[in-house]
């Protein structure tokens, strides 16, 4: 549910702190709403979370939304974009206030090319949300809506977030609707 990355976020750190062109990385913020990147536009930078929650989202053609994942602190975003050269996959906007390190697709070109260590940190978040997105269709096909929200709320409280509802019937794919009748019958409450 909300991605962390400890050893990316320490790698950018320092990438930061030893830039000569102090351009080819900045520190930026969002508000609370605001798109860092909107889905099938072309994206200027690349980000890493450094403070805050976003969520990845598509919206389909029929207006309907899917939440991908909430990703948090050391989380790189826009990474899809730069590597196979089309626009992005899908929206991420902040769902608090966020701070980013924003960094230019050259420079981040030139250092996945001189670092392999770079490119061992990005194959691991790739893996890694393959993993997270194909387990999450396997479960949400084969188990009833009542038992996806009740493993999502308890790593909602686990993970100590508060999401809100539209948000929840986005990861789970269902409207509103069917959500409240869930949370009815279910007797539980957001
Ligand atoms: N399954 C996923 N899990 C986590 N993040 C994702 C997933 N799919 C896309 N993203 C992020 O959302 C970003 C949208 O812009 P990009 O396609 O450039 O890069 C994408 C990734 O950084």
């Amino acid at each position: 549910m909300l991605r962390t990355n400890h050893s990316f976020l320490s790698y950018i750190e320092e990438r930061y702190k030893e830039q000569l062109r102090k351009e080819d990385i900045i520190v930026k913020h969002y508000v609370k709403g605001e798109r860092l990147l909107t889905q099938s536009e072309k994206a200027t930078k690349l980000f890493f979370v450094m403070e805050g929650i976003t969520k990845c989202f598509f919206t389909e053609e029929n207006g309907k939304s899917y939440i991908l994942e909430f990703l948090g602190k050391g989380e790189v975003i826009g990474e899809i974009e730069l590597i196979r050269d089309i626009s992005c996959l899908c929206t991420v906007e902040a769902m608090t206030d966020v701070t980013v390190y924003a960094i230019t697709p050259d420079y981040f070109s030139r250092l996945l090319q001189q670092d392999i260590g770079l490119s061992n940190l990005l194959l691991e978040v790739f893996a890694e949300r393959i993993v997270n997105t194909a387990s999450r269709a396997s479960y949400q096909q084969l188990y009833t809506i009542e038992h996806s929200l009740k493993k999502l709320l308890e790593l909602e409280a686990r993970q100590e977030i508060r999401i809100p509802k539209e948000d929840i019937a986005s990861y789970l794919g269902v409207s509103i609707r069917s959500l409240n009748r869930v949370l009815k019958s279910e007797k539980l409450s957001l």
